[in-house]
């Protein structure tokens, strides 16, 4: 897929966006509050009227009538049921399926089973955002766009959504999915898009477009995810973890994300990182990496961000001011970092 959109929005602040993207499943596009995804996601759904769109899809233009468009705020039809809003999305349904999935495994998928009978004004956020999702996959787009699509949905079901979505991305679907968790555009995409003022600014594999916003945001409270990953060693300590080999050592997390290459993969995030220079002292977390500082980023709030690294694996700590000081902590140091499965 390729596409150039210019969308002109305020006097200041015009969307001129081009990326290539090619053999995707699932994309991400991430950037600050006001970047400009959500303008662009509706300039390529074909909801803008002063938008230019240049695209092209599978060899021919991108059809807008078969872009499915999932929104953060659900926008469900009060006076029909669940049922009903899901059934009048199957009515406009493309002649040929292009999702390989049947409407009751869409509706499974989706967690959507036991709202049926419901009216959407009964609904919890989190539950309208699953039912406007299984809408738009019952709908049968050649392409969905997906907008923050579960960001009140709790953190398991939103876990187990995302990998079914990821199945469904993998049997020829393709999605671009708008989010701010770092932890779930690692995971799920193949790439992200960087949005900054209106512009693709950055795409790259996740690794290094979060590394860019983390540069960028360097006076920012960007909460820092690393991610390490490495191919399957062994399954103990508990059963509930899965081993990795990732430069040389054993990381243990508790989900294997890609059983087909068996490789496992953690996310780390900045804050549940605990480094001490001694390594000794036995302690409560699961994982223990040895690793070199590599930058002590500027005091935010009393808290720095810490870049560790260990060959091509990246890690980040945020911790106080206080104990930076108490750890005498420099560049260069060998510390060892603890983190969770
Ligand atoms: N209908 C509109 N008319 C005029 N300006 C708009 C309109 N919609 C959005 N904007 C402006 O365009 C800019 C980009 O907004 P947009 O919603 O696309 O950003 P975003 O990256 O999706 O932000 P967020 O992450 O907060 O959802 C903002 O300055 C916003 O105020």
């Amino acid at each position: 897929m390729e596409f150039s959109v210019t969308l002109p929005r305020t006097a200041e602040f015009t969307v001129e966006a081009s990326a290539s993207l090619l053999n995707f499943s699932m994309v991400g596009l991430t950037g600050h509050s006001g970047a400009g995804k959500t303008s662009l996601f509706r300039a390529l759904a074909g909801l803008e009227k002063n938008a230019q769109v240049h695209s092209r899809f599978k060899n021919g233009a991108l059809n807008r009538a078969r872009v499915g468009l999932v929104f953060q705020e659900p926008l469900l039809l009060p006076h029909l049921t669940v049922e009903g809003n899901l059934q009048l999305a199957t009515r406009y349904k493309a002649s040929h399926r292009t999702i390989s999935q049947d409407d009751d495994a869409i509706i499974a998928g989706c967690h959507c089973q036991h709202l049926l009978q419901r009216s959407p004004n009964g609904l919890s956020g989190g539950e309208a955002q699953r039912v406007a999702l299984a809408r738009a996959l019952l709908n049968q787009p050649e392409l969905l766009l997906l907008d923050e699509p579960l960001s009140a949905v709790d953190q398991s079901t939103r876990t187990s959504i995302m990998q079914w979505l990821r199945t469904v991305a993998d049997q020829g679907l393709p999605m671009m999915l708008i989010s701010h968790d770092i932890s779930d555009l690692w995971l799920h995409c193949q790439s992200l898009l960087l949005m900054q003022d209106g512009q693709i600014v950055c795409h790259d594999v996740p690794a290094e477009v979060i590394h860019t916003m983390y540069k960028q945001s360097a006076g920012g409270r960007v909460q820092q995810v690393a991610v390490l990953a490495g191919p399957v060693v062994r399954a103990e300590n508990s059963n509930a973890f899965t081993g990795f080999k990732c430069e040389g050592q054993l990381v243990y997390t508790t989900r294997c994300q890609d059983s087909e290459n068996n490789r496992a993969t953690l996310s780390v995030a900045a804050h549940s990182v605990v480094i001490d220079k001694n390594g000794q002292v036995p302690t409560s977390l699961d994982n223990q990496f040895m690793c070199e500082v590599q930058e002590i980023g500027p005091p935010i709030d009393e808290e720095v961000t810490v870049s560790l690294q260990r060959g091509s694996a990246r890690l980040y700590a945020t911790i106080s001011v206080a104990a930076v000081k108490r750890l005498n902590l420099q560049n260069g140091d060998t510390v060892r970092a603890s983190f969770p499965a």
